[in-house]
């Protein structure tokens, strides 16, 4: 197989025997729940979009390992123009879907695997590199999706690995086999984790002898022998509960989806195993990693920023408010700050370099620089939006009451006809359009997209503070010193 379709990709999903909790309880059925069906669907577009002429460059590469074409979600950056392609799809996938499509981790992850494990055999004589070229090869071949699973859920943040009271708050080998190793402890937050086929495990910081144990990196099928999965929550997501196709809603096709993902002793054959206990190397992945997802955002934050700004320009044209000097002036300033980040991504992207292993990575602190930017600009993009679209993005009353043919007004008037009489705008307006204008802004402002477009913003691939510790690693302040002594005169 090359290329999946969608539809391939959904019922690829409906052969996993993937264990997932969600509200206390096992979801067996969980390709078709309404909670989750909208994730799915946004994965479903990285395929769908890859079957289309129109983006064949964006969406498609030629491998690096077979020469087929793949999906570029799975692909190995071989140069700089790959590097902005790959934050071009990114900006493409945001805006078709106005969500996360959760498939970036698992791209970004491959690609700090092959490098890292290219340098850590060199160093060490060890052959994970030969184990996971095999292990790409089947996901390029097979197109499959991959959570790229960094984070643990750390425990006492003041302490190391080996140092905390609960040990598995970080994830470890417990044990090691002839034939393998078996692991025990989690990753939180795993963007796309129930929808992906398989799982590509990192450690989450730099380590140290003491910590050994906990150096691991590994790929693991979704439904491994004790692996399970639970659900995270978002912000209004029951209201898909109530009505999956309801205004309400606000996004009735497309979402983004995190679980924690609980390793419970799983066997990971040393086929799969890409570090065991190197410590030394697990801070280049971190790092490698870190930068890859940082870059990303300078792409998917975007696409969804461009629809954030569509949506606001809507609302306004749609009260009637469109000519005023401060809207558009503000439009301008929101469409200023989506740019930004986008040349950050570029920008990254285009001052990459050849790793060892020869696929490419970013500059690093450029990366940094984006994504310190994406904490803070989405938030005053979504500030000006919700400036833009009114109070109504948070009052307004529900879908049932607009079809309400319930009397209540004197003359017989039903619920619906009140709450279309009094939420008209322009005449040439349809009052339902309006409603959902408003409820996609609500969705992405406050509801379940926000959680990819804030706080996702701001903690995904790392908190403000892990990007201001590597700009000013990488910010060579000694060497801007030489130049103000250099232009002022001064001997060193
Ligand atoms: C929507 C979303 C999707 C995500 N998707 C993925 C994913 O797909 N894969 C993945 O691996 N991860 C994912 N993440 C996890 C993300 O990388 C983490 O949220 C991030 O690294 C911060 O970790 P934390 O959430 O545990 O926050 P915390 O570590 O609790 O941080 C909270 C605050 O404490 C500070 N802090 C923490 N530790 C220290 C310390 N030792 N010293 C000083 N200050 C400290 C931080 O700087 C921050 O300000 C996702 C997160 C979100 C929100």
């Amino acid at each position: 197989m090359a290329l999946m379709t969608g539809e391939q990709y959904i019922e690829s999903l409906r052969r996993l025997k993937t264990r997932v909790y969600m509200f206390g309880e096992q979801v067996e059925n969980w390709v078709d729940h309404p909670i989750i069906r909208p994730s799915i669907n946004s994965v479903a577009m990285t395929y769908d979009l890859a079957q289309d002429p129109e983006y064949a460059d964006l969406m498609t590469a030629k491998s690096s390992l077979t020469g087929k074409t793949i999906n570029r979600f799975t692909h190995l950056h071989q140069s700089t123009e790959d590097l902005i392609r790959k934050v071009k799809m990114q900006r493409l996938l945001g805006q078709k879907t106005g969500a996360c499509f959760q498939r970036c981790v698992g791209m970004d992850a491959f690609n700090a695997v092959f490098s890292t494990t290219y340098e850590l055999d060199e160093a060490k004589g060890t052959k994970y590199h030969e184990n996971f070229v095999k292990f790409l090869e089947m996901i390029q071949d097979e197109d499959l999706v991959v959570d790229g699973a960094m984070t643990d859920p750390k425990g006492d943040r003041g302490k190391a690995p080996h140092a905390q009271p609960d040990k598995d708050l970080f994830l470890r080998i417990v044990e090691r086999r002839p034939d393998g190793i078996v692991v025990r402890g989690a990753k939180a937050h795993q963007t796309g984790a129930v929808n992906s086929h398989w799982h590509l495990i990192m450690p989450t910081i730099a380590m140290r002898e003491a910590d050994a144990d906990y150096a691991v990196s590994f790929a693991c099928p979704s439904d491994a022998e004790g692996l399970f999965m639970v659900y995270g929550r978002q912000s209004c997501d029951t209201r898909k509960l109530e009505d999956p196709c309801s205004v309400d809603v606000g996004n009735n096709r497309f979402g983004g989806q995190e679980a924690l993902v609980v390793f419970d002793d799983v066997f990971i054959p040393n086929e799969y195993v890409f570090m065991a206990g190197e410590y030394e190397f697990a801070g280049m992945m971190v790092e490698r990693f870190a930068g890859y997802h940082r870059q990303s955002y300078g792409g998917c934050k975007v696409g969804v920023g461009d629809v954030v700004i569509g949506a606001a320009a809507l609302a306004a044209e749609y009260n009637g408010a469109e000519k005023a000097s401060h809207i558009k002036d503000k439009l301008i300033e929101m469409t200023h700050l989506n740019e930004t980040l986008f040349c950050c991504g570029i920008a990254c992207s285009a001052e990459g370099h050849p790793t060892k292993a020869g696929n490419y990575q970013i500059d690093l602190l450029l990366a940094n620089v984006c994504k310190q930017n994406v904490t803070r600009f989405p938030y005053e993009i979504v500030r000006l939006a919700e400036d833009i679209a009114g109070g109504l993005m948070v009052t307004m009353p529900s879908q049932k009451d607009f079809e309400s043919e319930l009397p209540a007004g004197r003359g017989g008037e039903s619920v619906g006809e009140i709450c279309r009489k009094y939420f008209a705008t322009r005449e040439d307006v349809d009052v339902e359009d309006r409603q959902k204008v408003l409820r996609l802004l609500e969705n992405l402002c406050l509801g379940t997209a926000a959680v990819g477009y804030r706080t996702e913003s701001m903690h995904g691939a790392g908190s403000p503070q892990a990007q201001r510790i590597m700009i000013s690693r990488q910010g060579n302040i000694q060497g801007k010193k030489d130049l103000a002594r250099a232009i002022a005169g001064i001997e060193k």
